[in-house]
């Protein structure tokens, strides 16, 4: 997820810069350089002067991983002076070889919050930023996931010799497998739907769901068959078999 994008991300002007260099001092790093590290006491508050940094954050299993990518212009650390035990939020590394920043107390960002309602604005615009970038991937995460454990479900019924082939999902026999609710398992086929994996579904006449015709413009006339009438309990699916294996490469990646 890099976030250095144009007009994106918190680049300060010169009333902010000046406001940093009243009250805060030069720092130099070199590449690896921690400038923040997480989980300690925040004190500081930078602003990025010239040079990259790269924001990592270590889950519960030691993984690090990288949230985004800051250079000239951008502030950083300011969420430690925010939260309620000032600990730091994630670990903030020199990316290139030198990497210039100035460095405010926290006391005096907090002032500066106050005072000047340009670092007050480009404060909250990059927390709506953000935030919405989180939304997005933790939707995306989620519909992921369920899709991913309703394809292995699929994908020990598919014919893999043929190109395309029709697959009875027993809503029960996957309910008690998954524990997924049935309307969860709909919205995973139908998101195959939408990306041309799955070409047809039939659903149960108790889940009052009628077939589903081809997107328009699209010729399936060569890969579709008539399929089976709708039984009670089973959900009948028409696969495209090779977009299918690849789409379920990428959710493994997910
Ligand atoms: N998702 C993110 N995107 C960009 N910067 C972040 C992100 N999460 C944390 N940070 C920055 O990394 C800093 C780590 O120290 P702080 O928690 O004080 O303040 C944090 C923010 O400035």
């Amino acid at each position: 997820m890099d976030r250095k994008k144009p007009g994106f991300s918190l680049k300060v002007n010169q009333e902010i810069t000046n406001l940093f260099k009243n009250y805060g001092k030069l720092k130099k790093f070199e590449k690896d350089d921690c400038v923040i590290r997480q989980g300690e006491y925040a004190n500081h508050v930078y602003i990025l002067l010239s040079g990259e940094a790269e924001v990592v954050r270590v889950d519960r299993f030691g993984n690090e991983n990288r949230l985004a990518v800051l250079g000239g212009g951008d502030i950083v650390g300011e969420m430690g002076a925010f939260l309620e035990n000032n600990k730091r939020s994630a670990t903030v590394k020199a990316k290139s070889l030198a990497l210039l920043a100035l460095e405010c107390p926290n006391q005096m960002f907090i002032r500066g919050l106050f005072s000047t309602s340009e670092l007050t604005y480009r404060v909250l615009k990059n927390y709506a930023e953000r935030l919405n970038e989180l939304n997005i991937s933790a939707s995306t995460h989620y519909q992921s996931r369920v899709m991913l454990v309703v394809g292995h479900y699929i994908e020990s019924r598919v014919d893999w010799s043929q190109k395309v082939c029709e697959v009875t999902v027993d809503i029960k026999e996957l309910f008690d497998r998954s524990s997924l609710e049935l309307w969860k398992i709909t919205e995973a086929i139908y998101n195959f739907k939408a990306l041309r994996i799955f070409n047809k579904i039939v659903f149960p006449a108790e889940i009052n769901i009628v077939e589903i015709n081809p997107e328009e413009g699209e010729n399936l006339t060569d890969k579709t068959h008539e399929l089976k009438e709708g039984e009670p309990n089973r959900i009948i699916i028409e696969v495209d078999t090779e977009r299918f294996r690849e789409q379920m490469k990428r959710l493994s990646y997910c």
